[in-house]
């Protein structure tokens, strides 16, 4: 069926509608990963946009049972330039577009993905409409005005606290839209993980007298998370504490630091990040529409972008606390920033030891 972007400066792209065939709005945003394209419609930090994916041949290995980053598709909508209608793999379970409308979501194909990418890095990141009826000025103005994806944590942390044993360190994860693979590698370092929801209190999470404390990732704007920085205020306080992409930028809030939104944001498995201290490169998988801008006076910067020289990561000076804007769980994309789980667990150790 044929269905159009219209995108809030008015510009129109023509394609196909597959998966769930609907009317739907959502900030449109764009990933450079050529594969990972299952991991990246699961992570909750998607929560409420539409994704176009820069890479044009997308589906070529279906979709599996076992790479999901949460319980389902977060996205409102997915747009490729084409789509594989024959996937390949020894794991594949079915195709894109069956498993975009048994969940779901929206799919657009066969538009000029080259065009839309350079239009949001010319412009910025900007809201649009899929739709199958082309919609006046004024309808389209109205739709895209009812977009609200504010306060998206709650709507995708977890309902209840839980607890994942292991026989190592305790880390306290503060849930604002986790991605299964973070809790995998905390799991893969023998670590026993309590889960808290998003509106847990600073006292429900020390309650439980964990060895250190993780802020995860999640949707939207770290400012509209104010009651939440309180917390992490008390917490960077109390206890050794990591915190990756999200939760970076509210420890550096928490700390005095100031975010913004990046013009197009930084989304893909191949950005290329500094350890300014190894003085050494590592590709890094990221999705994030926000960055710190001011470094807290009590932090120092670890990692900066190749891309964009923004911040990348804080340590502090004199606590045991540290952050990552990127990935280093992965999924999709390179393990190679899997060190910095293990030098938390190291600082774990270390800090355990002279307690
Ligand atoms: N992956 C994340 O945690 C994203 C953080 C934040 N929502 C941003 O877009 O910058």
């Amino acid at each position: 069926m044929r269905a159009y972007l219209q995108l809030e400066n008015g510009m129109i792209f023509e394609g196909t509608a597959f998966g769930k065939i609907q009317e739907i709005s959502g900030e449109v945003v764009f990933n450079t990963g050529m594969t990972g394209y299952q991991e990246l419609m699961t992570d909750p930090s998607y929560y409420g946009q539409i994704v176009t994916m820069t890479y044009p041949l997308i589906g070529n290995y279906g979709i599996n049972l076992e790479d999901f980053e949460s319980d389902g598709p977060k996205i409102r909508a997915l747009i490729v330039r084409e789509r594989s209608k024959s996937p390949s793999n020894f794991r594949c379970e079915m195709d894109l577009d069956s498993y975009l409308k048994y969940s779901g979501v929206t799919g657009l194909e066969g538009i000029d993905t080259r065009a839309l990418t350079k239009t949001i890095r010319e412009k910025g990141t900007m809201k649009g409409v899929i739709t199958t009826r082309m919609l006046t000025a004024t309808e389209l103005r109205k739709k895209l005005g009812a977009y609200d994806n504010s306060k998206a944590v709650y709507k995708v942390t977890t309902k209840e606290s839980y607890i994942v044993e292991g026989t190592g360190k305790h880390v306290a994860v503060m849930d604002f839209g986790i991605k299964n693979n973070i809790i995998e590698s905390f799991k893969e370092k023998n670590c026993k993980v309590t889960v808290f929801p998003a509106t847990a209190s600073w006292e429900e999470v020390l309650g439980v007298n964990p060895d250190g404390v993780f802020l995860s990732n999640g949707p939207g704007d770290p400012k509209d998370y104010m009651d939440i920085i309180e917390n992490v205020k008390v917490l960077v306080d109390k206890k050794p504490t990591i915190g990756i992409c999200l939760g970076h930028q509210l420890i550096a809030l928490a700390l005095g630091g100031e975010t913004k939104k990046l013009k197009f944001g930084h989304r893909g498995c191949n950005h290329p990040v500094k350890d300014i201290k190894q003085d050494r490169v590592y590709i890094t998988s990221q999705n994030h529409g926000y960055v710190v801008t001011k470094v807290p006076e009590s932090m120092e910067v670890t990692h900066v972008s190749m891309n964009d020289e923004s911040i990348e990561g804080l340590r502090h000076k004199d606590k045991p606390v540290m952050s990552v804007q990127f990935h280093p769980e992965a999924s999709p994309g390179p393990s190679d920033s899997d060190y910095i789980f293990e030098h938390f667990i190291e600082v774990l150790e270390e800090v355990g030891h002279n307690a």
